[in-house]
């Protein structure tokens, strides 16, 4: 981790930076991989997993005998857990239905809004390097809440071809209509386009590596609606000497853990909370059975002194966090003041962890700055609202002649025919 202090404005883009990729070439890659599974479907999903997977499979369907055997391989500690998470989930993401109303815009004319779910949805469940069965309940729960129809998930297989027993029981648990076993570029190749066994959805969800994210840009551009570019994890504790070193440790580790492309950030107004959470992380990452990927990650790192409290959410609200962390004596304040954030974590008892599974908030959001102009996953997401109007006899009298005079005015005379053979009937 670097440990900067007072750093000038001149400094911050260079500071603010994510970690490297080598976007020219990582875009080269999966558009190939792409192409190849747009063309030759299953066969190509097939190579790509023995390839990146190590993984030979016969099939990429789960069955729903492997489905009802997962059950059976949970605990039933872990069960629990799972299902206090889904309820939590469900209650915060039911809070967000949309109720429309109608609204008379004037006499005669009336306009209304209705949410419909997006009718075939797909959901990518990261497996590289951990089982992200949260993510399931993540996608599934608000997609099932939307009235999605169709639910498709795709997630990596181990090298013996199984996926994690409790990817399955969550997949289950939350309603997912089909699993298939593919991961990377070709499970989101497969859902944009559809296979012999995979079907073509209109919208993919779900985090993922640098590929991933890459390739549910790629297939964007024309074919399929993404949810985000929510890529490589992070995060930023923004805390003030109040913060206990501790808690700030441990939480810029759960961040780093996740993958070596991951980033953790402290900003901070006391020199003495820097110096201590650099010896903290130390301590903990000694602990942890993921250390090697979190040391990788703490590379990216930094922990950055400013000079006060405005000067942090300057810099915060230029850095847009995916998660952000606010661990400061009026951190409701403080809070006030964030523009640009993926999702805030208030206070020294709230860790990310909270929401990463079981607070009942979504836990898939924008990275790399995306936060400045998208929100995180929400019922929102899996919906469309469908605008509808109707005029009556006194509406098309009111609007009428304006809408023939914008129509003329812009030379599109069908346009405004439109409006005056419906007149000429009215007189
Ligand atoms: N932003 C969010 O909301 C959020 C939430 C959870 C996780 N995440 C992120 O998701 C990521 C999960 O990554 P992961 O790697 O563990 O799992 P993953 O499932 O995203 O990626 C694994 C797949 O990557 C593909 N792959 C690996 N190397 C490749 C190569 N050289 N060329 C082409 N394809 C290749 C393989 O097909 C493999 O199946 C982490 O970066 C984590 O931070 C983000
Ligand atoms: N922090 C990840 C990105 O928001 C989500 C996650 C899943 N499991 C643990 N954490
Ligand atoms: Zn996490």
């Amino acid at each position: 981790m670097k440990l900067i202090k007072y750093p000038s404005k001149e400094q911050w883009t260079e500071l603010l930076k994510r970690p490297a990729l080598n976007t020219e070439s990582l875009f080269d890659t999966v558009r190939s991989i792409i192409d190849k599974v747009k063309a030759e479907g299953d066969k190509a999903v097939l190579e790509y997993e023995a390839a990146f997977d190590k993984v030979t499979l016969s099939a990429l369907a789960v069955s729903p005998e492997e489905i009802q055997a997962a059950g059976a391989l949970v605990s039933d500690d872990l069960k629990a857990a799972i299902s206090l998470a889904k309820q939590n989930i469900e209650t915060f993401h039911s809070s967000q239905r949309f109720v429309g109303k109608k609204v008379e815009t004037m006499k005669g004319v009336t306009c209304w809004q209705k949410s419909v779910g997006i009718e075939k949805v797909g959901l990518y469940i990261p497996g590289g390097t951990a089982p992200l069965f949260s993510t399931v309940l993540m996608l599934a729960v608000p997609a099932k809440i939307a009235g999605c129809k169709e639910i498709v998930l795709c997630t990596p297989p181990d090298k013996n071809g199984n996926i994690h027993p409790a990817i399955l029981f969550a997949a289950q648990l939350a309603g997912v209509s089909k699993i298939f076993k593919a991961g990377g570029v070709q499970a989101i190749a497969a859902m944009a386009y559809g296979t012999e066994s995979v079907p073509k959805v209109y919208k993919i969800f779900g985090p993922g590596n640098q590929y991933v994210t890459a390739a549910k840009q790629l297939v964007s551009l024309r074919d399929v609606a993404i949810d985000m570019p929510a890529g490589p994890s992070e995060v930023e504790v923004l805390a003030d000497a109040s913060a206990n070193p501790t808690f700030v440790a441990a939480d810029l580790l759960s961040q780093a853990e996740h993958g070596v492309d991951s980033q953790s950030m402290l900003i901070t107004t006391s020199e003495q909370l820097q110096t201590e959470v650099m010896a903290e992380v130390e301590r903990q990452l000694a602990k942890l059975p993921r250390r090697e990927i979190a040391a990788k990650s703490l590379e990216n790192s930094k922990l950055i002194l400013v000079k006060d409290l405005d000067e942090a959410l300057e810099l915060t609200n230029a850095y847009a966090p995916e998660h952000l962390i606010i661990e400061t004596e009026n951190y409701m304040e403080v809070a006030e003041r964030v523009t640009n954030a993926g999702s805030v974590f208030l206070g020294s008892l709230t860790p990310e962890s909270a929401g990463d599974y079981a607070s009942g908030t979504n836990h898939t959001l924008p990275t790399n700055g995306y936060a400045k102009a998208y929100s995180g996953v929400s019922l929102d997401s899996f919906i469309r609202k469908i605008t509808f109007q109707e005029i009556l006899p006194e509406g098309i009298r009111t609007i009428g002649p304006a809408i023939e005079e914008m129509a003329a005015n812009e030379h599109l005379d069908a346009h405004k025919n439109a409006v005056t053979v419906r007149l000429k009937t009215l007189i």
